[in-house]
């Protein structure tokens, strides 16, 4: 299968030698080729280049991308797109005054949303999350890491984790399992932490090594949840059987979420609404990606990720949804780097770059995936005419993307 896309106003993230990330101001680069071509071939790209030197060889199929951008798909590091019904009832809670951490002390929140997917069956969830995933491919998606963590029992946690396996053998694009047991402390559990840590350290994980359901290993290291020394057990417990740290830290607090990561080389540190000068300057000693949520900052209302102080820093920054049915229940790679360029003053060069290299480095994926280069995948975002590609996060809600190739 040959394609030729041709008369390409503008082809994004082009990189002729592969890189792994960008940091600092070389995230305000976006290397461009304008009028240009680009050949895909058995799924990879072949060649590109300006119009002046486009191949006239027979091809399968001619796309004619006149007035329109075509880019890298979206890399999307952070999701928890498996999950069981909705929290629309603590939505409204929200509006009507109630915080965040109120209704997850009255028993909701993650624990409400372990409860409806421990009564869910396995084919029941698979069909919920599937609808979830087909709309984030068409927003532009091309590839997503999933998180487990809405099971919070041997049973449901595994669940949870081969219905990611079951979307990733059917859907044609890169999908990473995350193992998350330790999200949220079971109310069985409420007094005994450590008889938790225990179940997810003895049982969860050799079940989950076994049947090669995961690839990372996640912990909530927050006030409340999960302590720094938690964390520090349940990333050492990880490291026999090869999970590598992507973590939540420093959501609402500061507790030291950012060392215990870059101690055991996390591939990534999520979230950073709250940060301190320690722990960008820890983030400069390590290869740990930071990772920003502004989907979550939306519709939670928190302190957004300060991006200007991580990139002005020389650091890298990635852009996930945290797509869940909590904090962010929307999968919108769109909005998210629409919602950096207005609220994290991230220009659209930083936030293309966040959420296409830096997203694939931190799913370890850089070598295939977030850039225009030969040999990567050609999964692509043809998008609808536009003047710039700035337009794109300057038209925020609106969706762009005319069409996505994902082979
Ligand atoms: N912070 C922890 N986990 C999710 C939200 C969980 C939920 O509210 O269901 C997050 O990344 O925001
Ligand atoms: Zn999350």
């Amino acid at each position: 299968m040959k394609l030729l896309f041709k008369n390409i106003k503008e082809l994004l993230q082009v990189r002729n030698e592969p890189i792994k990330f960008v940091s600092g101001k070389d995230m305000g680069v976006l290397p461009t080729i304008k009028h240009a071509f680009l050949v895909a071939e058995n799924g990879l790209i072949s060649d590109f280049g300006t119009m002046d030197d486009c191949p006239s060889s027979s091809f399968d199929t001619i796309i004619d991308c006149t007035g329109k951008m075509l880019m890298p798909t979206w890399c999307d590091s952070h999701t928890h797109l498996v999950y069981a019904g909705n929290r629309e009832a603590e939505f409204v809670d929200r509006i009507n005054g109630l915080t965040y951490e109120e209704i997850a002390n009255n028993g909701g929140g993650i624990l409400n949303s372990a409860k409806v997917l421990q009564d869910t069956s396995e084919e029941a969830l698979y069909n919920q999350s599937k609808v979830r995933l087909e709309n984030i491919i068409n927003l532009g998606t091309g590839a997503v890491e999933i998180k487990s963590g809405y099971g919070l029992t041997v049973e449901a946690e595994l669940k949870m984790l081969r219905v990611i396996k079951r979307l990733k053998e059917n859907y044609p694009i890169e999908i990473k399992a995350t193992l998350l047991g330790a999200h949220a402390i079971p109310k069985e559990y409420k007094d005994n932490k450590d008889a938790y840590l225990d179940l997810v350290i003895n049982e969860l994980m050799p079940k989950v090594a076994e049947e090669n359901l995961a690839e990372y290993i996640d912990v909530f290291c927050e006030t409340g949840y999960f302590s720094v020394e938690d964390t520090n057990r349940i990333l050492q417990a990880g490291k026999q059987y090869g999970f590598i740290p992507k973590i939540h830290v420093n959501q609402f607090t500061a507790i030291g979420g950012v060392q215990v990561g870059v101690k055991h080389n996390a591939l990534s540190v999520d979230h950073l609404e709250v940060i301190r000068n320690i722990d960008v300057e820890a983030l400069k000693t390590s290869k740990t990606m930071p990772v920003a949520l502004p989907g979550c900052s939306y519709f939670l209302s928190i302190p957004y990720t300060p991006a200007r102080k991580l990139i002005n820093a020389g650091l890298p920054l990635a852009l996930a949804t945290d797509y869940n049915p909590g904090s962010a229940p929307s999968g919108n790679m769109n909005f998210v780097v629409s919602t950096a360029c207005i609220k994290m003053k991230m220009t659209p060069e930083e936030a293309i770059n966040a959420a296409t290299i830096n997203g694939a480095y931190a799913m370890g994926l850089q070598d295939k995936l977030g850039s225009i280069t030969k040999g990567k995948l050609a999964r692509l975002i043809l998008t609808k005419p536009v003047n710039s590609y700035g337009v794109m996060p300057y038209s925020f809600g609106d969706n762009m993307v005319e069409k996505v190739f994902v082979f």
